[in-house]
């Protein structure tokens, strides 16, 4: 399979970066300054914020306010997570581009995560999708867990297949595979992959890895290789999810897109303002990037 000539890169930073941040809540200012910066980076698709419970995630507490004051840039898509209707409706009134309802393959990571199982959260997320779709709002749909789960273990490629599909059908125009604690490797990555695309085209899934095990590159360049066009990654590295105990970020954007310039594949964005940027909010959260390839860089 030849590579793509082109990739979308859908930027974590600021909601999967942030939303587990440990100590004080960050304030607004600097995550409207992050998303700014982000966009003038080159990125169109940003995660902005997350309407949950400020109670399960106090870091996206300012979610609107967050929404409210960045400056919309032409031609960047701006989401937000929802995993229920009154996410949703936050999310509509703060002008929210698209959003995303979360879900996992795993049973016990969808109770910790969003409380309730995975059957109860696809029943949750129906009303969510389709009053999205009533306001002309695209949903994506995350599956957590694809290629591990920090309590049932080992995940069943054929169950990500199944959520994923379920998904799908519900009107989701994408499905981001979130390799939650990184545990996968390139051959799990590949499998969980033919998997999942014999239920879901491939040019509707997206790779969400984390990089916990420094797996991250190595398992994208081989999705991409099968033919994934859409790419989840946080600047620096930033990230964690807060019920998915000693799991590090998402791979870093900087990382990805250095790996794919090599690769000849085009993204838009501009490698240096982006290690610029990284360098930017890990100083502003009192530590150094983590991205290698910001760190080689150096800018400051
Ligand atoms: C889903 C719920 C809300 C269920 O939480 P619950 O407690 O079962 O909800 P509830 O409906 O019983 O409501 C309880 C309280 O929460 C409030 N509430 C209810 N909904 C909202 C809302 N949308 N916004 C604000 N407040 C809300 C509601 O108003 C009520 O307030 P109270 O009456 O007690 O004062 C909760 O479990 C939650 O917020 N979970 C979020 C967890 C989360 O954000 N996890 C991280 C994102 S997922 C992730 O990072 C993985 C991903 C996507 O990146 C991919 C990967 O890496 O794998």
């Amino acid at each position: 399979m030849a590579f793509p000539t082109h990739l979308r890169l859908f930027e974590m930073g600021a909601r999967d970066g942030l939303q587990n941040e440990p100590g004080a809540v960050i304030d607004t200012a600097i995550k409207i300054e992050l998303i700014n910066r982000l966009s003038e980076c080159g990125l169109r698709h940003i995660e902005a914020a997350s309407f949950v419970s400020p109670k399960w995630v106090p870091q996206m507490g300012d979610a609107a306010a967050v929404m409210n004051g960045i400056n919309r840039k032409a031609g960047v898509t701006y989401s937000a997570l929802t995993p229920n209707l009154q996410g949703l409706e936050g999310a509509i009134a703060a002008g929210a581009d698209e959003v995303a309802v979360f879900g996992a393959a795993s049973e016990a990571f969808t109770q910790k995560n969003i409380n309730c199982s995975i059957s109860e959260s696809l029943e949750r997320f129906a009303p969510v999708i389709e009053r999205a779709q009533a306001c002309n709002i695209r949903v994506r749909g995350y599956v957590s867990t694809v290629m591990g789960c920090p309590y049932e273990g080992e995940t069943d490629p054929a169950q990500v297949a199944a959520v994923s599909r379920e998904l799908l059908d519900m009107g989701c125009y994408e499905i981001s595979l979130g390799d939650t604690i990184g545990t996968g490797t390139p051959l799990k990555a590949k499998q969980m992959l033919e998997a999942v695309s014999k239920q879901v085209p491939i040019e509707k899934l997206a790779a969400h890895f984390h990089d916990t095990y420094g797996q991250a590159l190595a398992n994208l360049y081989a999705v991409i290789e099968e033919g994934i066009a859409v790419i989840d990654a946080s600047v620096a590295g930033l990230g964690g999810c807060p019920y998915a105990k000693g799991a590090s970020g998402n791979v870093a954007t900087e990382d990805v897109l250095y790996m794919l310039n090599g690769l000849g594949i085009d993204t838009g964005v501009d490698l240096e303002k982006l290690a610029q940027t990284g360098h930017w909010i890990t100083a502003q959260l009192g530590r150094t990037s983590g991205s290698k390839v910001a760190l080689a860089i150096g800018c400051q």
